[in-house]
């Protein structure tokens, strides 16, 4: 219930959103952070994230996502989405830090509100995901690539992906840690989480993080190969099998969801991690420099 109100304040949000045109028979779909390449009579949609520079996870950015995955799931010719960045070399930068730093508590629950509808939409999607992670993909960016069924990698070492919070002075959430424990394990998590580490590719193969990693011009030709065998695969066992392995994760979240965002609005207000969100934001800024 909860789930589904919140989505429908975000389609209110965004419903003035959006441009349609035809591109070789797909149907192409755009707000200004979010393209669709939608092709009905396959039933496959590409997302591409399309928030520069880095694509972080802004509200906006959140509103339109939510719109357009909203649109796709409504429609039953859609079984699967394809994930990827319309900017090659950066999947997402992760969460928006000028959402977490130096705004209000209300602000902080609504950006948190966000975060959790991405989640959870993206977790219990009755959708085959695939990702195609064509560049770096840090925090909530690898949250993002989580959520997904299968994960593909551009083979580019330049490139890592993990959750890397607590090197940034933050912790990463209850829900963060069991998506993370649930796809690599107890004991890498635990390592992983507290050392705040990003994985280049082949690493991130090793413990599981991603499926499969190609080299960086076929990461969506493979992503397609992918969705091909998913769809063999029919729509009500598959769908039926990802709910029993995942509801009970995403049904800790919606019974804990208030408490969730309040805790989230304690903590980022702090001082202390305001400060350590500073440092950080400076240390990005000089690496320019
Ligand atoms: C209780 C809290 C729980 C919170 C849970 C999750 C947390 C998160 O997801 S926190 C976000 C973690 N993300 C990162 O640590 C990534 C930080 N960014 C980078 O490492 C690099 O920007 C990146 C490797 C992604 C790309 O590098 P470049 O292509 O070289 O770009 P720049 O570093 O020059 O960045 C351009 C521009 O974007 C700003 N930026 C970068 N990341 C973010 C971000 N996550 N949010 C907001 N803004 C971001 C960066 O500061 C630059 O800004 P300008 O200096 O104004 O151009």
């Amino acid at each position: 219930m909860a789930l589904a109100a919140a989505g429908r304040v975000l389609l209110q949000a965004g419903s003035r959103l959006g441009r349609r045109e035809v591109v070789d028979g797909a149907r192409r779909f755009a707000n200004k952070r979010v393209e669709v390449e939608a092709d009905e009579a396959a039933g496959i949609a590409v997302m591409k994230l399309k928030n520069p520079p880095v694509n972080s996870l802004s509200l906006e950015f959140l509103t339109e996502f939510l719109i357009s995955l909203e649109k796709l799931e409504n429609n039953k010719n859609f079984r699967g989405v394809i994930l990827t960045s319309e900017r090659p070399g950066v999947f997402s930068a992760g969460l928006d830090l000028m959402e977490m730093y130096g705004r209000n508590p209300a602000h902080y629950a609504e950006y948190w509100r966000a975060v959790q509808e991405l989640w959870l939409r993206l977790y219990l999607s009755n959708m085959i995901l695939v990702c195609a992670i064509n560049g770096t993909s840090p925090a909530g960016g690898c949250l993002m690539a989580l959520t997904c069924d299968h994960r593909i990698m551009a083979d580019n070492p330049k490139y890592t992906i993990g959750l890397n919070e607590s090197q940034l002075g933050i912790v990463a959430p209850f829900w963060f840690k069991d998506n993370f424990v649930n796809t690599v394990g107890y004991r890498t998590a635990e390592h992983a989480l507290q050392l705040g580490l990003l994985f280049p590719p082949a690493e991130a193969l090793k413990l599981g993080i991603v499926d499969e990693v190609v080299p960086e011009d076929q990461v969506h030709s493979k992503a397609q190969s992918v969705m091909a065998q998913w769809m063999a695969i029919p729509d009500h066992s598959r769908q039926l099998t990802k709910n029993m392995m995942r509801k009970a994760m995403a049904d800790n979240l919606i019974k804990q969801r208030e408490a969730d965002i309040q805790n989230f609005v304690s903590f980022i207000s702090r001082d202390s991690i305001q400060k350590s969100l500073h440092t950080y934001l400076e240390k990005l800024k000089q690496k320019k420099g």
